[in-house]
């Protein structure tokens, strides 16, 4: 999470008097448990084959960090449905976000390495959350950086809505209608050693 997301976490400095606090948080309720994120990737997967025309040509780009775990398990199930693999690679596009002024600058760059050539491919980019798809956009400008695919879809966990970009995505796992002192917190077993999805409230 960011700070400019009301979902950053907590940022507290030892080197001053000076510390950013915490932002309140309230869970509301639980959107989806583990099972339920697992049926919809199911879903998904057939949505993505059938809508292409079975999987020749796909490539899945997952974003950092959820958004790996994501691509990863829908590839295996393509795998599964279409019985032939599918290039599978990530991008990380912290340095690639047009707000780099207000981010957490995290410490550690990780290198950005799709890993397969996307030129003339037909790409599906896969993170967790969509809000004001400035992710979405940063990472088009990462992947264009990479190469030219004959076309980029999206797809996503949640969408929550509140675009200020005109991006939409073609898979969408569940759209919930959120006011923008919510926020969506995605758990995934690869990351964070739980699985569901919840929605919580900013108090502050
Ligand atoms: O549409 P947007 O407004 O760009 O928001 C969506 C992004 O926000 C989250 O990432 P974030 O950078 O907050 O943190 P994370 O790496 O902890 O998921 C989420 O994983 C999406 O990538
Ligand atoms: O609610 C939100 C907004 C952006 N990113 C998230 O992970 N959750």
């Amino acid at each position: 999470m960011s700070d400019n997301h009301p979902s950053s976490p907590a940022t507290e400095t030892s080197e001053s008097t000076q510390s950013i606090r915490s932002p309140r948080l309230r869970e509301k309720g639980r959107l989806m448990s583990g099972s339920e994120i697992e049926r919809t990737l199911v879903r998904l997967a057939h949505e993505i084959v059938e809508r292409n025309h079975g999987c020749d040509n796909l490539g899945l780009v997952g974003i950092k960090r959820r958004g790996v775990p994501l691509a990863q398990r829908i590839a295996a199930l393509v795998e599964k449905i279409e019985k032939q693999p599918v290039d599978t690679g990530m991008l990380d596009i912290s340095f690639y976000r047009d707000d780099l002024s207000t981010r957490d600058i995290r410490p550690v760059v990780e290198k950005t390495d799709i890993g397969f050539d996307v030129t003339g491919r037909d790409i599906i980019l896969m993170d967790d959350v969509l809000y004001t798809g400035r992710t979405i956009r940063a990472a088009m400008d990462a992947l264009f950086d990479h190469g030219r695919p004959k076309s980029v879809q999206l797809l996503v966990l949640i969408d929550r809505g509140h675009r200020e970009l005109p991006i939409e995505a073609r898979f969408i796992g569940r759209t919930v209608p959120t006011s923008r002192r919510e926020i969506i917190e995605v758990k995934l077993r690869e990351i964070d050693d739980d699985e569901q999805v919840t929605l919580v409230e900013l108090l502050d």
